[in-house]
């Protein structure tokens, strides 16, 4: 009898798609239709899905920001699966800033994850989200980090034009999630696993983020 170990508890950190989800100002609504119904003669439900690729928690592709960038479907998979730490910014920061993320840091941990909202907007748009300061990127780049992901619905400001974070973040080939629900997670390390959609044209995924219990040692 293999002895198994309890199992390591999990975080779910991805906002509920559904009808009515905020959405960035003028982009798709998430609308789902029935297409089948169970009835006499017919033994299924089915249904269609129409949601903007950037709808609740997401990875952006390079395509994004990139216009011959990669898509979500050439992603490699890697940075999406493994050690993250969970560091939370001051609520109402304008822009994160290394100074915000580095006497925190645990060195050797390649993905951060910033925590913003004091209670995650599920119910209506905000604008005035926390942006990141492209510096931070840059010296996230420098601690050997592979992703950056936030609840924030952006890493730039709505009204940005040049995006310089997700330049940064291009310059440096990071990955990013956006749109993570980090409310119930305390800061610290734990296994991230958010695997975009092999959509081979898209310029963004939904992603099914959660967060597992990382062995402290
Ligand atoms: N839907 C959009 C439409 C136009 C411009 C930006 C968006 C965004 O959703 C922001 C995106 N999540 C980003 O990666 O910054
Ligand atoms: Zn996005
Ligand atoms: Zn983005």
């Amino acid at each position: 009898m293999i002895a198994t170990p309890p199992p390591a508890r999990l975080w779910d950190i991805s906002q509920p798609l559904r009808p009515g989800l905020p959405v960035w100002p003028g982009d798709t609504a998430f609308g789902e239709e029935r297409t089948w119904s169970i009835q006499p003669g017919c033994p299924v439900n089915v249904s269609r899905l129409v949601m903007s690729t950037h709808s609740g928690t997401h990875a952006d592709a390079p395509l994004h920001y990139d216009a011959i960038g990669l898509t979500a479907g050439a992603l490699d998979l890697a940075p999406y699966l493994g050690p993250a730490q969970v560091i939370t910014v001051p609520p109402g920061t304008p822009f994160a800033t290394v100074d915000d993320v580095a006497p925190h840091w645990r060195p050797g941990v390649p993905r951060l994850l910033l925590h913003s909202y004091d209670r995650f907007p599920h119910e209506a748009w905000r604008s005035d989200y926390t942006a990141i300061d492209p510096a931070l990127i840059d010296w996230l780049a420098g601690q050997g980090g592979v992703l950056l992901g936030t609840d924030a619905p952006s890493l730039d400001p709505q009204d940005s034009k040049d995006l310089p974070a997700h330049t940064m973040l291009n310059r440096h080939r990071l990955a990013v999630l956006e749109g993570l629900v980090l409310d119930a997670v305390p800061d610290g390390i734990y296994e991230l696993i958010a695997l975009p959609l092999p959509l081979s044209n898209a310029d963004a995924s939904p992603v099914r983020a959660v967060l597992r219990e990382w062995p402290q040692r």
